[in-house]
């Protein structure tokens, strides 16, 4: 592999460069206590947590239509019984930087599978945060001008395995990227209750291209900090999801570029209105891996888009 250069702006650019996680090798079904979302909890508790070959076949249905777009797809190194389906959270690409993410302890080995890709980046553009800047990809959203950003800053941060970016990360981002606005948005969380919880701020909110994007109220703590991108996209422009769309992950769609959208193929109501809309829409199956509170955002991380 020659040496490639990053370039993401923003969600919905045509797409160039993707890394896709993997179930390869997933390990067994976790114990209750070493669940890190209340969504894998649950299936682990009902006795319906994923198969390992069920998600594999969702993740090569998502892999032939990045191809079908010509897209190139890198997989992750495939570590023995190590979770590497959501590549999204591990590191993040805003313009030309690789940041790697200070992820949740449990999930820190998952860095190695990509360590392959990043050693070919300029090592100017790789950025280490320091130890108490908490952030995980699927909280941070390049978005032309801004960078928008899932936090939670109550006094409790510590004891929601659920809270992923804290404010020292909102801090660092505001300095590394000074000619950015950096919105945050305060999340609603909770270890037990996925109905309740916004894992990261792809679970509550995704822009779309031609100006729409997808929204779940219940997941932001400040009405202040909803209503901004109320405003900022247009109610017209919006679709709000109701709290069990937002369980089924309706807003962890995935933009190939402007006008294609891959999404679930259960999503009815959601695919309807973007057909309407003009988009094309490409269907997967997706819901297996969604049991672990992560669907098609979650399973990407863009390196190139135009
Ligand atoms: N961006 C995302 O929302 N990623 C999903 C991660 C799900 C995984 N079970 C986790 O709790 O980290």
């Amino acid at each position: 592999m020659d040496k490639f250069y990053l370039n993401i702006k923003n969600e919905t650019s045509r797409l160039k460069a993707v890394v896709l996680g993997t179930a390869k090798s997933n390990g067994p079904t976790p114990k209750v206590e070493d669940c890190y979302d209340p969504k894998s909890r649950e299936h682990v508790i009902a006795g319906t947590y994923p198969k390992e070959e069920d998600m594999i076949l969702e993740l090569d249905a998502f892999e032939n239509v990045l191809k079908k777009y010509d897209v190139i797809v890198f997989r992750p190194e495939i570590m023995e019984d190590v979770n590497q389906i959501f590549a999204r959270d591990i590191g993040f690409v805003i313009e030309n930087r690789f940041i790697k993410s200070n992820i949740l302890p449990d999930r820190e080995e998952e860095f190695q599978s990509i360590e392959y890709i990043v050693n070919h980046l300029d090592p100017n553009d790789i950025i280490i945060p320091p130890e108490e800047v908490h952030v995980e990809g699927g909280d941070v959203m390049p978005w032309n001008e801004y960078i928008f950003v899932g936090t939670y800053t109550g006094e409790d941060y510590k004891q929601f395995i659920t809270a992923r970016t804290n404010k020292e990360a909102i801090e660092f981002l505001k300095n590394l990227f000074p000619d950015k606005k950096v919105v945050k948005f305060e999340l609603r969380k909770s270890n037990i209750n996925a109905k309740e919880n916004a894992l990261h701020l792809d679970c509550c909110f995704q822009p779309l291209g031609k100006g729409k994007a997808i929204i779940h109220k219940n997941g932001f703590l400040i009405e202040e900090e909803y209503q901004f991108l109320i405003d900022l996209f247009g109610k017209e422009n919006v679709f709000e999801i109701t709290k069990e769309e937002m369980y089924q992950m309706n807003s962890n769609v995935f933009s190939i570029s402007e006008e294609v959208v891959v999404s679930e193929q259960n999503f009815t109501r959601l695919n309807t209105w973007l057909r309407s809309h003009g988009f094309v829409v490409e269907e997967i199956p997706f819901a297996e891996i969604s049991k672990q509170e992560g669907l098609l955002r979650c399973s990407t991380l863009p390196l190139i888009r135009d």
